[in-house]
């Protein structure tokens, strides 16, 4: 006899809940929110369904599936507001502490991490039209977990892998070659087969035996960066690049042992970017976040856009978690710089220093107090005390890894037609 019931006899053991409607779910961490039902299955090992719940005013990475018992019979009425704020981010892994006075920074990053709306009530470049249709595709998430070398991990979004893994609630990828798995004995036979203990390509950063990262031309290894997207959604909302990985470089940083390079993320750039792109896709994966690693690869697309001589910036929308480290890491370049300076700076100077673009420079001055508006154009307008004090305050946080400019063996190449284009122009002027 199968062992899950039919839906029938199923709805006999509890009272079944409406898909669409609201209601009262406990979190892992205990505490109850309200959130919206999704979807509902029969359970494999209850005799009951579970459901798919988004817990309103949170990120859709804590979407989860949830045993009945965890959500209360009565419908919750989300106009009546009963919670506060306050509540809904309390378990958000970004605190605002209530008792403590909070400074603009860390009101603009809880604002970010916790997709408040700007003032101007967008939430980022993204059209609504485009947000429904990507929502609906990607609204339920079925690969709950995935096993990447030592580490089990919670997936966040939803991503295409082919259908028949999509009904998997955990699959198993090789922290290598990313070759993915169904099945436990599948992945155990082939990592005994496996011979790979990098990822493909060049490496073009090298520290200390320790960190490595590896330039990856999907041309040339396009199951590689195929898998590699896969994978990254499963941490991305927002990407759509899974198949036709052609024109893009992928950039793997790895923690090296004696057992191999092991990923730890890696981000995307286009060979060839009109809008000045050095970044499209950015990801440390979960079990490596908040260690550093992101400003690492940020830094380190900065410095391959020094070399190649153009000021670059990520790809639009950036995710809530791309913004504070964006933030960060442009808050602390620039005031590296200006810590040191003597004599003015224009915007243009510290674009050229950095390769930051001048809009990014702006808006990071901006939320730092350090521009004006002067005759129809923004204007640096920053003293030495005020350097001083934003150095002094929580809000500088100088970066766990610098980057080591002479670990970098890397130079722009032909096929970057945007540069050799911007070279003949210039040329011909
Ligand atoms: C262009 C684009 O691709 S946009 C999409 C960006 N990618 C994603 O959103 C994928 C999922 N997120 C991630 O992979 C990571 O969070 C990244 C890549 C954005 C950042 O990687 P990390 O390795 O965690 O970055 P890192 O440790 O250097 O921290 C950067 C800053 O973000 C902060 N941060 C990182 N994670 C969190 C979090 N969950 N909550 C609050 N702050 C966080 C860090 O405290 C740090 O701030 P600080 O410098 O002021 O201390």
């Amino acid at each position: 006899m199968s062992r899950r019931k039919s839906a029938k006899s199923v709805n006999k053991d509890s009272e079944t809940l409406d898909v669409g409607k609201h209601y009262e779910v406990r979190r892992n961490d205990g505490s109850w929110h309200p959130a919206v039902v999704l979807h509902m299955r029969s359970s494999d090992t209850e005799n009951l369904f579970e459901y798919y719940v988004h817990y309103e005013g949170c990120d859709r990475r804590l979407d989860q599936w949830v045993p009945r018992y965890r959500i209360k019979n009565s419908r919750f009425d989300s106009s009546e507001k009963k919670w506060e704020q306050k509540d809904m981010y309390k378990n958000n892994d970004l605190l605002h502490k209530s008792n403590k006075r909070t400074t603009r920074s860390q009101n603009r990053r809880h604002n970010e991490v916790n997709h408040v709306p700007m003032s101007n009530g967008k939430m980022d470049s993204i059209t609504p039209a485009f947000e429904k249709e990507h929502e609906a595709i990607t609204k339920i998430k079925y690969i709950n977990k995935v096993q990447l070398g030592m580490y089990e991990i919670d997936t966040w979004y939803f991503s295409p892998f082919p259908e028949e893994y999509q009904k998997e609630s955990k699959i198993w990828i090789c922290e290598y070659c990313l070759k993915y798995c169904k099945l436990e004995k599948t992945f155990k036979y082939h990592m005994s087969q496996c011979i790979w203990r990098q990822p493909p390509g060049v490496e073009v950063y090298h520290y200390k035996g320790i960190l490595s990262i590896w330039e990856v031309d999907s041309s040339q290894h396009k199951l590689y960066c195929q898998n590699l997207c896969l994978l990254a959604k499963l941490f991305i909302d927002h990407k759509t690049l899974f198949f036709d990985v052609e024109p893009f470089l992928f950039y793997v940083l790895c923690k090296i042992d004696k057992s191999g390079a092991h990923l730890v993320g890696y981000f995307s750039k286009e060979k060839d970017s009109p809008d000045c792109h050095n970044v499209s896709c950015i990801l440390t994966m979960p079990p490596f976040q908040k260690q550093g690693y992101g400003k690492l690869l940020i830094a380190f697309s900065y410095e391959l856009s020094k070399l190649e001589g153009l000021p670059a910036g990520p790809e639009n929308p950036l995710s809530d978690l791309g913004k504070v480290s964006y933030r960060s890491y442009w808050s602390w370049t620039l005031l590296e710089i200006l810590k040191n300076a003597s004599g003015t700076l224009s915007l243009e100077d510290l674009s050229a220093m950095t390769s930051i673009t001048q809009m990014d420079i702006i808006s990071t001055l901006q939320s730092m107090n350090m521009t004006k508006y002067y005759k129809n154009q923004h204007v640096i307008c920053v003293t030495p005390k005020m350097v001083e004090e934003v150095i002094s305050s929580e809000q500088y946080k100088p970066p766990t890894y610098i980057l080591d400019r002479s670990a970098i063996k890397w130079k722009p190449k032909i096929h970057n037609l945007r540069l050799d284009r911007l070279r003949i122009q210039d040329h011909n002027t």
